[in-house]
């Protein structure tokens, strides 16, 4: 068997995180295909040839595989095996996950290059390309859930986050020709946060239902920490435990925009009295044509429609590599040495 260097060549004793094995004990090929778009924000700072040379030197065998849209994921990972490095931003790597979800043999590379990189940053994910690749030296693997969605308007996956209320009918409101502007977007959200006026409904988190009927001023299903412009709503999500965090605001005991803004520049949005966080892997949402978005994209109102939205964790629908040194979502304790 061989395998793209599997041994770290300075840690004696590299420690995974708890749930992830060293990827030299799965891997039992160095092939390896890198998709890289060339069109996300911050692909100026290397080139496909950079980065498959610093494959490379991994040990991989890599092959690029040139996209010029989302479409041609189809052809570039339809035979794709060992290892597919995604370099783009978050955008890019829910596009090719999306076809990687549910395959055996194949575990996903991220290599963050985008603005808000909420993928990326759960898994403990940063830096520049060079060195996240670098940082693969002796990578470990973990399971990466992702969210399944049936509902009235069909079948949905996300990687990051979906819901309604305030953030879903900013997105569908938000102008990207104005220019993709973080700061613009989260105060939007505080302004949308403090204005929006929700329709009661009655959530169930695993099959129990919520006693009454409340009026959700926002309501985020999170697999990840952070969805859209780097909003940290659920500050400690893990990607791997089998479960969505789910995060609202009852609009009838809200607060104030500047709260909302000031929880997540601290980044304690789940602290604020106003904020209830709880964790499930089913959560069904009476539907009643509100926006909703998953992930980045908007799926619009329809009025006067009815129906459920349920939303389920689809537990370790992919396998993904993680930095055995770096801290990982849900991995901040780390597991006992690898002999
Ligand atoms: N493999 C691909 N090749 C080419 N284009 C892609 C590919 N995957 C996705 N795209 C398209 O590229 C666009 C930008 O992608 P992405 O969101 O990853 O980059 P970004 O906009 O720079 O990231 P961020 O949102 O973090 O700023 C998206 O509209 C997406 O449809």
């Amino acid at each position: 068997m061989t395998v793209p260097d599997a041994a770290p060549e300075v840690a004696p004793e590299p420690r995974v995180p708890r749930g992830a094995v060293l990827a030299s004990d799965v891997l039992d090929s160095t092939e390896a295909t890198l998709i890289y778009n060339t069109k996300a924000g911050g692909s100026e700072r290397s080139s496909p040839d950079h980065l498959v040379e610093a494959l490379h030197q991994l040990g991989y065998r890599p092959v690029y595989r040139a996209t010029d849209s989302e479409d041609d994921l189809v052809q570039a990972l339809r035979d794709a095996e060992g290892t597919v490095f995604v370099a783009g931003g978050d955008g890019t790597i829910r596009a090719a996950t999306l076809h990687l979800a549910g395959r055996d043999g194949v575990i996903l590379g991220i290599i963050p290059m985008g603005t808000a990189n909420n993928i990326g940053r759960t898994l403990g994910i940063q830096g520049e390309p060079l060195d996240v690749i670098a940082a693969y030296r002796g990578a470990a693997v973990q399971p990466f859930d992702l969210g399944r969605i049936t509902a009235p308007w069909g079948e949905d996956v996300f990687l990051e986050a979906c819901g309604c209320g305030a953030f879903a009918e900013v997105l569908a409101e938000y102008n990207p020709d104005d220019g993709k502007s973080p700061l613009r977007a989260v105060q939007a959200l505080g302004t949308a946060l403090s204005a929006f006026d929700p329709t009661p409904i009655q959530l169930t988190l695993d099959t129990v239902p919520e006693p009454d009927e409340t009026p959700y001023a926002l309501l985020e299903i999170l697999n990840t920490r952070a969805t859209g412009p780097r909003l940290r709503l659920a500050t400690t999500a893990d990607t791997s435990d089998g479960l969505l965090d789910v995060i609202r605001i009852d609009a009838s005991h809200r607060d104030g925009m500047l709260a909302y803004l000031a929880a997540l520049a601290r980044d304690d949005f789940e602290a604020l009295p106003s904020v209830q966080s709880d964790r499930a892997q089913v959560i069904e949402i009476p539907y009643h044509g509100q926006a909703f978005h998953v992930d980045g994209e908007v799926r619009q109102g329809e009025q006067g429609a009815v129906g459920t939205v349920r939303v389920e964790c689809w537990a370790g629908a992919v396998q993904v590599l993680v930095p055995v040194a770096a801290p990982t979502a849900g991995a901040q304790e780390v597991g006992e040495p690898t002999p």
